[in-house]
């Protein structure tokens, strides 16, 4: 496997047509970040980084030599989600290029700081994207729209995985569908859901609009990978 640049062209070929699978490798056997990567590849669409600062989310996650060694097992686009204070947001983003990511995005709450990240992220060749905490209005993915190429909405609190999935998720997912269509930016922006993804609740999500879902246990601990992306690639719209 070669090593190739961050791309923003490569999140931008992603297929528009299916629900994508996008895999979180906080969710891999961390021991053995190298052989869960082999094992899933094939049926990944993009791979999905937290990288968290015990601060602005109360987990510590993922670092940038880490996303550099996972770019050298993978030509599949790389998400790096920073979930960190506006402090470092800038500093975060572009060391996170520097590693690898194709796509990096950042929260909304993190503000101008944010919106400077992301113009540090494009301008070093990666997509830009955009994520919301549960709690914050859905009104403030506006000011990102231009810049974004991803919305992702958290749907359970920030930095804790196991949670089952809030009420809100699937009317958020609704609003903000209806936001990007207002600004002429619903075929340039997708829209994906992350946390609380389950057997159950992947249909719904999928219904009120999701376009990409960030996959953990559903996809790791999974004895048939095969059957479950299969089931996966084929919910339509309105399943
Ligand atoms: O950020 C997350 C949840 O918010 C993670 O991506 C996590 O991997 C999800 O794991 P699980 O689906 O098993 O709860």
């Amino acid at each position: 496997m070669t090593t190739r640049r961050p791309s923003a062209a490569a999140v931008a070929a992603l297929p528009r047509d299916r629900l994508l699978a996008e895999f979180s490798l906080w969710s891999a056997d961390l021991a053995n970040l190298e052989s869960e990567v082999k094992r899933v590849d094939a049926h990944v669409d993009l791979y999905h980084v937290d990288v968290a600062d015990g601060r602005f989310a109360p987990s510590f996650l993922f670092f940038p030599d880490q996303v550099a060694r996972i770019r050298k097992l993978t030509d599949k686009a790389i998400h790096v989600h920073l979930m960190v204070e506006a402090d470092i947001v800038e500093a975060q983003a572009e060391q996170f290029v520097e590693a690898g990511a194709d796509l990096v995005s950042v929260h909304a709450e993190n503000g101008e700081a944010g919106l400077r990240a992301l113009a540090r992220a494009t301008a070093a060749g990666a997509a830009a994207g955009v994520v919301l905490r549960l709690e914050t209005p859905v009104e403030a993915v506006r000011s990102f729209l231009d810049m974004v190429s991803f919305v992702t909405l958290l749907g359970t609190a920030i930095g804790v995985k196991g949670q089952g999935l809030s009420d809100e998720a699937c009317p958020r997912l609704q609003a903000a569908r209806r936001i990007l269509k207002e600004a002429g930016r619903e075929d340039a922006i997708r829209l994906a859901a992350d946390g609380g993804i389950r057997h159950e609740t992947v249909p719904r999500l999928r219904a009120s609009g999701a376009e990409t879902v960030v996959m953990g246990s559903l996809a790791f601990a999974d004895s048939d990978l095969s059957a479950r992306i299969g089931w996966l690639r084929g919910l339509a719209v309105d399943a």
